[in-house]
C-alpha cells in the first residue's frame, strides 16, 4: 500500500495531466456552463452587490472563471484574487484597474497597497486538482488555501466553493488533519451542497 503522501501525489499528478489535456474549445464551453450552473444555484442569490468574492486567474488547465468573473462584475460584487503571503494567502481587490506582477508560480497578481484576510471575505471560489463529493480537496500542494482557512469555523463565512472540470472528481480522496473541507462544489454539469 502506497502511503497517504503518496497517493495524494500520484492522484495530482494524473489530475492535473487530464486538465491541461483538455482543448481551449472544451475549456471555454466549460468556463460558460459553470456559469450557467452557478446563475442556477442558490448561491447566486447569495453572493449579491457589495459582496466580497475571491476568485482565482486559471492556470494549469483549471477551469477558468472568466465568464463567471464577468457575470459578479455586473452585480456589483467586490472582487478579490489570492496573493501570496508566507505560506499562506491574503486577498487583493481585482478591478479593472488592477496593476499586476507575477508569482513565484508564474501566476499574476494584483499590486496593491491594502490587502485582507481570507476571513473577511463572504465566499471563495478555490481551484483544485480533484474533489471528493463529501468536500475533499486536492490542490497543487502548496497548502496555501489550508493555511489561509484554518481557523474559518463550520457555518461561518466566508463560503468555500471548489471550481472544477467533471473530469476532477474522484471517488474518495485520501484526506489529510488539515484539509479544510469546501461547502460547495461547482462544475460544468452540477452544483453540490455539501453544509
Ligand atoms: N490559479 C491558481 N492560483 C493560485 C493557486 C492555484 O492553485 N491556482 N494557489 C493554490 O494554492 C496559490 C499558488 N499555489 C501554487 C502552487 C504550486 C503551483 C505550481 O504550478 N507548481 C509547479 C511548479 C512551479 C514552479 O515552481 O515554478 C508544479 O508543481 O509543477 C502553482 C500555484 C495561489 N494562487
Ligand atoms: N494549516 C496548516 N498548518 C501547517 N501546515 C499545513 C497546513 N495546511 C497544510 N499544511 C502543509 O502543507 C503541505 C501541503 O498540503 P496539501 O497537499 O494539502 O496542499 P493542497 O491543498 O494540495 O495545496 P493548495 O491549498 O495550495 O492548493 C502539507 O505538507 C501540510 O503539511
Amino acid at each position: 500500500m502506497p502511503s497517504p503522501s503518496s497517493s495524494r501525489e500520484i492522484l495530482r499528478r494524473q489530475l492535473r495531466q487530464t486538465r491541461r489535456h483538455l482543448s481551449n474549445e472544451e475549456q471555454a464551453l466549460a468556463a460558460k456552463q459553470l456559469t450557467t450552473q452557478f446563475v442556477s444555484s442558490p448561491l447566486s442569490n447569495t453572493l449579491t452587490q457589495n459582496t466580497r468574492v475571491a476568485l482565482y486567474l486559471s492556470n494549469d488547465g483549471e477551469i477558468s472563471p472568466n465568464s463567471l468573473c464577468e457575470y459578479l462584475w455586473q452585480h456589483d460584487v467586490d472582487l478579490y484574487l489570492p496573493v501570496l503571503d508566507g505560506k499562506a494567502l491574503r486577498f487583493a481587490r481585482y478591478t479593472s484597474t488592477s496593476k499586476w506582477a507575477e508569482n513565484r508560480f508564474g501566476i499574476k497578481e494584483p499590486v496593491a497597497s491594502e490587502t485582507i484576510d481570507g476571513l473577511e471575505l463572504d465566499a471563495v471560489f478555490l481551484p483544485l486538482v480533484g474533489f471528493d463529493i463529501e468536500g475533499g480537496r486536492l490542490g497543487m500542494g502548496g497548502g496555501f488555501y489550508d493555511r489561509t482557512f484554518e481557523h474559518k469555523q463550520a457555518n461561518q463565512p466566508p463560503i468555500l466553493i471548489g471550481l472544477a472540470h467533471d473530469c476532477q472528481a474522484v471517488a474518495k480522496l485520501p484526506i489529510e488533519s488539515w484539509d479544510v473541507p469546501l461547502d460547495n462544489i461547482l462544475t460544468p454539469s452540477t452544483f453540490i451542497q455539501l453544509t
